[in-house]
């Protein structure tokens, strides 16, 4: 984390993204020593260790950022096993490799189910949403590490959800003739998973798709284009996207290290968003098999809800699709 204080704000299970926490682990400045929030239940070290993830606090964090703006990302070692030398941890660093390391199966569900929860009414904010009860779209949902808040949204948008596994045959899911088909966000590289790059190919083209993150970045590929890794990725909840197509800049939350090349994109394919900040891929669609993504995430609710329409995009690409 590079604020500098963390963990004042404690833990609600509101805000619970996944069934687990996929952390491998947690490094802060400085550990708030209170939790003042009245959602909060539980305070930052009870979660950690609860669900068995190291975290370490007291450490120069800014060091570590000024560093990593120099040299982009870079891989390290944390362990909590003391009878490991420097020299063993150095090893495991530099060993280390994120390209080409397929994690997305390691954090997809095992087995299909339906998901059946939206975003509360104290919380909705959209009256499209609030009003989406009719349509009752099926959308399938694959997880590649699916954030519960993008299914939350669909919900909300009056869709019935069915999630499948990362590895699930696209031929169960077409037979299935669903509405439409979320490719969610997953981490790693999506070069490592060509067994989702044609799941997607094969999905699209016959059913109406929306990628979101790792799902975006499968589709760039599907679609016949190339996805690299950044030099940084992009993570924050602030960076600016620009809607090619109407000039409309949308304040966006984002967390990816890989992007889709546009230069690589076939024809067909138009780049409909992109990053104001390096000018990078933010968005793809491809209109004449009703496929559309988005690098950044707009489940998200950093503050702004400024991407939340694109799920209405989705919808409406659904309805078309259904011929109303
Ligand atoms: N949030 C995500 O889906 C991450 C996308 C991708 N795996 C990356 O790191 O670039």
């Amino acid at each position: 984390m590079t604020n500098p204080h963390i963990g004042n704000t404690g833990v609600n299970s509101g805000d619970e993204e996944s069934q687990e926490c996929h952390l491998g682990g947690l490094i802060i400045r400085s550990l708030s020593n209170c939790v003042s929030n009245w959602r909060a239940i539980e305070t930052l070290p009870e979660y950690l260790k609860r669900r068995n993830v190291m975290g370490i606090y007291d450490v120069d964090t800014r060091a570590i950022t000024r560093r990593l703006r120099e040299d982009g990302s870079l891989v390290g070692a944390l362990s909590t096993d003391t009878s490991k030398t420097d020299e063993e941890l150095l090893h495991a660093a530099r060993t280390w490799e994120i390209v080409g390391k397929d994690l997305i199966s390691g954090v997809s569900c095992t087995e299909p189910y339906e998901w059946k929860y939206r975003t509360d009414d104290e919380w909705e904010f959209s009256a499209e949403a609030g009003k989406a009860d009719t349509e009752g779209f099926h959308v399938v949902a694959y997880d590649f590490g699916v954030k519960h808040n993008i299914l939350r949204r669909l919900s909300s948008y009056g869709c019935k959800i069915t999630v499948v596994p990362s590895n699930w045959p696209a031929s169960e899911v077409i037979k299935l003739n669903p509405d439409g088909v979320l490719f969610s966000n997953g981490p790693g590289d999506p070069s490592a998973v060509p067994y989702a790059v044609d799941t997607v190919k094969e999905v699209t083209g016959k059913i109406p798709v929306f990628g979101i993150c790792m799902g975006h970045q499968l589709l760039g590929q599907a679609l016949g284009g190339s996805t690299f890794k950044m030099k940084f990725g992009h993570h924050g909840g602030n960076h600016p996207v620009r809607h090619i197509q109407t000039g409309r800049v949308e304040i966006s939350s984002q967390n990816h290290n890989y992007a889709v090349d546009s230069a690589s994109l076939p024809e067909g394919v138009e780049v409909t968003h992109i990053n104001l900040n390096d000018g990078s891929c933010a968005g793809i669609s491809y209109p004449a098999m009703k496929a559309m993504s988005l690098q950044y995430h707009p489940e998200s609710s950093p503050g702004p809800h400024d991407a939340d329409p694109a799920f209405q995009r989705f919808i409406e690409m659904m309805k078309e699709n259904r011929g109303h």
